[in-house]
């Protein structure tokens, strides 16, 4: 009998995850919000709002009820915008099966508690961390749907948990390697949305590749060092869920923060680029939490902070990049 997985929901990300776990040969169904959308999906096998000229494979159904979306799911996965996983999970937690595994797919930090997704599951829905797992990696959605090959880490604390995941969603375009470090994981997949929103911004901006090598490389050297000091493993930021990330999304039109960071760089202003933004871009709330967590943890991020002020606090651009390079010297770690 097939593996039974629900996805909430049927965004982006979502969609084309269960995608890769039905092509493995799961059952999967997806909830989604708008009826209309899921009728689209059971009746033409095509999610219309987000990959209109992509045909779901038969195994991906959808449901409005996320009950039924629930009913027996071995695997379920969450891929919410990060910020409104808490609402909608007090919601969803009661109707899941004691002994499934809740997966998070989600990169962000949670405003006010600077709490990790995988955290925010386990207080919820009362998860012990064996049965969390998270998903990370340079996993653009609109490349995966077009099932070109990637790689991407499955973690959880039980090993045998994360091998089971792994197990659920390999196919021959889907990659995915196994990793105990959650925190980790989770870390590298939040803060690159911050970065690579810096490093739109430059793109934006008219700078070259070295300041974006710089950026990106120094970027990953504050996600580290808040890694370290949260009992991280530093491999974990030069594997798939770091640096493998970092590169993606710094380097692709795909990427929503990448963009953000872009038409910010180009001039526009916060709100207009607040408009022209579709879907999740998570590193427009992520910096502030993120720095918060920083705090929290007494470690400095310049450009997490850098990123900030300027979404946040309107810092001018010009002013930024010269605050970042007049910088007191110092050694390189
Ligand atoms: N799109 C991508 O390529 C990837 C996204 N991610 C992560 O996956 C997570 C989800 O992102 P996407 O799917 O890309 O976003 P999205 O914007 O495409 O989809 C978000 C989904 O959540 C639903 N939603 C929004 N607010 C909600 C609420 N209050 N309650 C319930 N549902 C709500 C929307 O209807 C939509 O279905 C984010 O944390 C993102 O960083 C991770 C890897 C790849
Ligand atoms: O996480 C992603 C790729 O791994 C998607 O990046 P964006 O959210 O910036 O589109």
């Amino acid at each position: 009998m097939s593996t039974r997985c629900a996805v909430f929901s049927a965004g982006s990300w979502g969609t084309a995850f269960g995608m890769i776990l039905a092509d493995a040969g799961c059952e999967v169904t997806l909830w989604g919000r708008r009826q209309e959308l899921v009728d689209g999906i059971n009746r033409d096998h095509v999610n219309a709002d987000y990959f209109p000229d992509v045909e779901l494979p038969a195994g991906v159904s959808a449901t409005t009820d996320p009950a039924k979306a629930a009913e027996g799911a071995e695997f379920v996965v969450l891929s919410v915008p990060s910020q409104t996983l808490r609402a909608s999970l007090r919601a969803w937690a009661p109707l899941f099966a004691k002994d499934s595994v809740l997966v998070s797919l989600m990169k962000g930090v949670e405003l006010g508690t600077a709490k990790l997704m995988s955290e925010v599951i386990g207080e919820v829905a009362e998860a012990a961390p064996e049965r969390i797992a998270v998903v990370s990696g340079p996993n653009l959605a609109g490349e995966i749907v077009r099932r070109q090959p990637a790689a991407a880490v499955v973690a959880s604390a039980d090993e045998d948990v994360a091998r089971r995941l792994q197990a659920a969603c390999h196919t021959g375009y889907f990659r995915p390697y196994t990793n105990t470090d959650v925190v980790g994981c989770e870390l590298g997949g939040a803060v690159k949305n911050v970065i690579g929103l810096a490093v739109g911004i430059v793109d934006g901006m008219g700078f070259g590749d070295n300041t974006k090598a710089a950026l990106i490389t120094r970027g990953l050297a504050e996600t580290t060092r808040l890694g370290l000091a949260m009992g991280a493993d530093p491999h974990t930021f030069a594997g798939l869920a770091g640096m493998g990330d970092l590169v993606a999304t710094c380097s692709s039109p795909l990427s929503r923060n990448h963009t953000f960071g872009m038409n910010l760089g180009r001039g526009m202003s916060l709100a207009e680029t607040v408009a022209a933004t579709k879907q999740t871009a998570e590193g427009v709330k992520s910096c502030e939490s993120v720095l918060d967590l920083a705090g929290r943890h007494g470690v400095e991020m310049p450009i997490t902070r850098t990123v900030f002020e300027v979404v946040h606090e309107g810092k001018p651009l010009g002013v930024a990049v010269k605050e970042l390079m007049g910088r007191s010297a110092k050694p390189e770690r």
